[in-house]
């Protein structure tokens, strides 16, 4: 991956996102592809029709010919310049119509491709996130590059073809001179294409590197500590040392292309000045006539200049092609997660969900998560997940919805693998709020209404859940009760002005809307809580645990909490250490065994009781320790 050389497409591959390219400009945009590749087409064909007449004119003119003779090629000469003088803008008009609805099509299609994506794994993949940072990039500019070097090409073509074909008439050796002339120019600028291309390959990372500092010395969320610890000037430091890099690598580009166009240049003048000593020559001789000299001394340039033109547009549309590479491997991209081919309708939870000998890591190059948990978690009843940090239970929840797959064992949902189910209708039995749940900048109705999208404009429904998450009266308080946009950021020019929109929840608030958002989902058959209430006062958590107690009475539900006295009415306690589980039962059950479970609780209820600080008297480590070996679980 360290250079273009090595990750540059073969050919083959490159005429596979050639086609892909241009297939999506089709299906974006035919009708304004058709009137550009007309456009083009008559661009090209203009100057060498401007070049014929001027020659018809100015021989008719040395001829002394009549008036209304030349009245002709006078008439042709001026619908041509208008002609050369309205093209160019109208191509460029249907270029930019063609251009948005290819990036339209571009951004639905990629966007659709990573949606299908049903598991976690691609998202933690730092390679598969740098690919789709230059597919979104790529895809939108792309085709239309694609398409118009490939128009370019044709209008090179066509341009070369038509003045060489009258240098030719004129002078066969001159044609060939200009022409091999031409072909430094096209190695040159292939050479400096290719350099060109390795070199944004090879500042990728640095590009990156400058646009993460970019976003973290400007995003709302890193402010406060880039203030409180003075680390601007740091961060900024390292910001312009990523882009000083970038812009080196480009700066030794630019000057080997100068070198080479420079050389290139003064060969393409010394042969246009012999062509025009010649050809005044000829004329002095009577062998060629004075429009024929005009004609000449328009197209050994023209011819040079096409010649030019055509490898910029090559070198051009093999850079692009390179970037959309990038966009058609995401488009086919294999999900990491195998969805079955017929997969099985789920059923409603009468049974269970089970864990059956689970073994999990994120990846070989990691440790042990999970290691070899058996668990049952029997309908209708609610569990309480219980361990230190780092013990792996937000992963275990992760695998109860399909997000992994375990490495060995199940997860069976009434006996049935997860993995006969299509990951979405299953999810569609769940209701879950992570411990890293998200703050949507939209209305407070829709943060509670993103749970069930069927239930999005279900007013009732959402106010429901807000008052089972002690939200509703906060949210029926705001300037524009439901409707109130939860953001400073997206707000209307006519709001901006307004105080009374674009509210900023706190924590705990933000908590309790995402809690409303699993709610709405009351139809799911498991309802999976992580930390619910780690941002919540006291009085809240045991408020929202006693209205959710009667609320889910009889589902299905796994709790995970750190304050244990919250998991105490759960049916069921499991004690989760070191990716294994240690100890099931009830609470008393639990507290009469004596073990971490009886031994935590006490700390805490001690630490309540005394005033005296938790953490203090804690005397095992506060995180499970990481397991640096993997033992193999057979
Ligand atoms: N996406 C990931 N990639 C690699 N390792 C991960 C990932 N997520 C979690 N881990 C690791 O897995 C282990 C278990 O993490 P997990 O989040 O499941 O613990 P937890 O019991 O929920 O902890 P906490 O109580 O702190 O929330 C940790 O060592 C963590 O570093």
């Amino acid at each position: 991956m360290s250079t273009a050389v090595a990750s540059s497409p073969g050919l083959r591959r490159l005429a596979v996102v050639f086609r892909a390219a241009t297939g999506l400009a089709l299906r974006a945009a035919p009708r304004q592809l058709a009137a550009l590749t007309l456009l083009t087409v008559l661009g090209a064909l203009l100057p060498i029709a401007s070049a014929w007449t001027v020659r018809a004119l100015l021989d008719g003119l040395a001829a002394g010919g009549r008036l209304g003779a030349l009245l002709e090629p006078a008439g042709l000469l001026a619908t041509v310049g208008v002609a050369a003088a309205t093209v160019p803008h109208l191509a460029q008009y249907v270029q930019a119509q063609t251009q948005r609805a290819a990036g339209l099509c571009a951004q639905e299609s990629l966007h659709r491709a990573v949606d299908a994506l049903t598991g976690l794994g691609k998202f933690e993949d730092p390679r598969f996130l740098d690919r789709l940072r230059l597919a979104q990039q790529a895809g939108g500019m792309t085709p239309t590059r694609a398409v118009n070097s490939a128009l370019g090409v044709l209008h090179g073509t066509l341009t070369l073809g038509g003045f060489l074909g009258s240098l030719i008439v004129l002078n066969p050796l001159l044609a060939a001179a200009v022409l091999l002339s031409g072909v430094p120019v096209l190695l040159g600028e292939l050479a400096v294409s290719r350099r060109r291309a390795a070199m944004l390959w090879n500042i990728g990372p640095a590009e990156r590197r400058e646009l993460f500092y970019f976003q973290l010395l400007t995003s709302t969320q890193a402010a406060k500590e880039i203030r409180l610890f003075g680390i601007g000037g740091f961060l900024r430091g390292r910001m312009l040392a990523a882009r000083r890099k970038a812009d080196a690598a480009r700066q030794a580009v630019d000057r080997q292309e100068l070198a080479v166009q420079l050389g290139l240049g003064v060969l393409s003048a010394v042969v246009a000045g012999l062509g025009v000593l010649w050809a005044v020559r000829a004329a002095g001789q009577g062998r060629i006539s004075i429009g024929g000299v005009s004609l000449l001394a328009a197209a050994v340039p023209a011819v040079q200049t096409a010649l030019a033109g055509l490898a910029n547009e090559i070198a051009n549309g093999h850079q692009s092609l390179l970037l959309f590479d990038h966009y058609v491997a995401v488009r086919e991209i294999k999900d990491d997660l195998p969805v079955s081919a017929r997969p099985r309708p789920v059923p409603r939870l009468r049974k269970g969900v089970e864990l059956r000998d689970v073994w999990f890591r994120y990846g070989p190059e990691h440790p042990w998560v999970l290691r070899g948990v058996t668990l049952t978690i029997p309908a209708g009843s609610c569990v309480g997940l219980v361990g230190l940090n780092g013990a792996g239970k937000s992963t275990l929840i992760k695998l109860l919805c399909r997000l992994y797959d375990p490495e060995r064992g199940r997860v069976l949902w009434d006996g049935t693998d997860l993995r006969a189910f299509h990951p979405a209708e299953l999810r569609r039995r769940i209701g879950a709020t992570f411990q890293d749940y998200m703050e949507y900048d939209l209305t407070a109705g829709e943060n509670i209404g993103l749970g069930d999208l069927e239930r999005l404009t279900e007013q009732d429904r959402i106010e429901r859940a807000a008052r089972l998450s002690g939200m509703h009266d906060s949210l029926a308080h705001l300037p524009d009760g439901y409707r109130t946009m939860l953001s400073r950021t997206f707000l209307s020019e006519e709001e901006r002005d307004d105080p009374g929109t674009g509210v900023v929840l706190s924590g705990g608030q933000w908590q309790r809307l995402a809690l409303a958002r699993s709610f709405l989902r009351d139809h799911a058959d498991l309802l999976i809580l992580d930390e619910p209430s780690s941002g919540l006062d006291a009085e809240a958590e045991h408020e929202i645990h006693l209205r959710l107690r009667d609320h889910r009475a009889g589902h299905t539900s796994l709790l995970i909490s750190h304050r244990l006295g919250a998991l105490r009415g759960a049916d069921l306690l499991v004690v989760l250490e070191n990716g294994r589980i240690t100890e099931q039962g009830t609470h008393e059950q639990l507290i009469r065994a004596g073990g971490s479970y009886a031994r935590l609780f006490a700390l805490q209820a001690g630490g309540y009781r005394r005033g005296t600080p938790v953490t203090s008297a804690v005397t095992e480590p506060v995180t499970a320790p990481v397991a640096s070996d993997s033992p193999d679980p057979r």
